[in-house]
């Protein structure tokens, strides 16, 4: 079954307003796989985005990579610098990208396989074996997900081939990362007696008193993206019919992004959503575990003629997930890099 949990909803350009109710769309995967299919197309055309229950993942393996993780954040400075600058892999505090990106986080980007974390687990644990199996058990889990989500989508698309996505990034050579967010407390300075009166407290704008911008505007560059955080709030999702609206952080479940290859993928069917984090007046720290699915760098992202009807034109060329990934990196955060692709008609 797929329910809905209330949220406020706050329209970009007038936060204050508090206008109408918004649900994430919950998809519970011990449905009957039609429905659970058909209900995923329809969180992805309508959201890029929803929140995944019954998903198959340990919880054992879920908490110990988050102890692994949070024993690593909770080291000293000097320590954890070794483990850095994050190029674009390794310990990053602060800077994002290269292109002068900034939040107020700290955060490990690692390549999601077992060779590339083997070499490098020594840099973020006194235990290197013990932190590589903990994190492949993870990223196997997160990673199995992404293949029975990408299949149900081909199935709910009428896909003949239903692992015409999943085969993209279970390729022993794709390129999917993995991340770890660490978003230190805020606590705002006493909101004024205005605020009280106003009743303001929904006020999500990154206001720098009352709210600090963790990781800035944004849309995942890849296929899939798999998130779980602590029950710490701050993460925001951007609608299609213009609202920035808070995601209630669930510890137990995961909530998955539609990336800009996706999008490319559907020929813009899925449009993949633009996300934020904004810390609000926490004394607990946000942590969150990304898992970002994408194909090998040398895969050609083209959406199958399945997705087409025949008056239906490519809105994308064909590219490869590598020259992509090139034009991700020479821009910014909140850039819209699918433009670069995009077929002139
Ligand atoms: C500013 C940047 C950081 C980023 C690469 C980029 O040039 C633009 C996209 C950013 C992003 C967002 C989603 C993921 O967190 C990430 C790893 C990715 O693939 O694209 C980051 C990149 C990064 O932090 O290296
Ligand atoms: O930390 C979060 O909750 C989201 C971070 C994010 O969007 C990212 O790392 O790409
Ligand atoms: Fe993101």
């Amino acid at each position: 079954m797929v329910v809905a949990t209330p949220t406020p909803l706050l329209r970009r350009g007038n936060n204050k307003k508090k206008t109408a109710a918004f649900g994430v769309p919950i998809i519970d995967l011990s449905d009957d796989k039609s429905i659970a299919s058909e209900m995923i197309v329809k969180a992805c055309e309508d959201y890029g985005f929803f929140k995944v229950v019954n998903h198959g993942v340990p919880k054992k393996v879920i908490a110990r990579m988050e102890r692994e993780a949070a024993d690593f954040f909770s080291r000293p400075v000097s320590e954890k610098g070794r483990a850095g600058p994050a190029a674009p892999f390794g310990y990053g505090s602060k800077n994002i990208g290269f292109n002068g990106d900034k939040g107020d986080l700290e955060y490990i980007l690692l390549e999601a396989n077992p060779l590339s974390l083997s070499q490098r687990a020594k840099n973020f644990s006194n235990d290197p074996s013990t932190f590589s199996s903990v994190t492949n058990d993870y990223l196997s889990g997160v990673r199995k997900l992404s293949c029975d989500i990408l299949e149900l989508v081909a199935e709910g698309l009428w896909i003949e081939d239903n692992s015409i996505f999943s085969k993209l990034i279970s390729n022993s050579h794709s390129d999917s990362c993995f991340r770890v967010n660490h978003y230190p407390p805020f606590i705002a300075p006493n909101n004024d007696d205005e605020d009280e009166l106003n009743n303001n407290h929904l006020d999500l704008s990154p206001n720098p008193s009352k709210s600090k911008v963790g990781f800035g505007e944004h849309t995942d560059p890849q296929i899939l993206t798999i998130l779980r955080s602590n029950d710490v709030s701050g993460l925001q999702i951007y609608t299609h019919d213009g609202f920035w609206i808070p995601v209630p952080p669930d510890p137990n479940e995961f909530f998955v992004f539609v990336g800009d290859s996706f999008q490319a993928l559907t020929n813009g069917r899925f449009t993949s959503v633009r996300h934020r984090v904004v810390s609000i007046n926490s004394w607990k720290s946000r942590m969150s575990m990304m898992y970002f699915a994408a194909p090998a760098l040398d895969a050609w992202i083209s959406a199958p003629p399945q997705i087409n009807n025949i008056i239906t034109s490519n809105v994308y060329r064909p590219f490869k997930w590598g020259d992509f990934k090139q034009i991700v990196y020479s821009l910014r955060l909140a850039d819209s890099r699918l433009d670069y692709f995009k077929n002139h008609t």
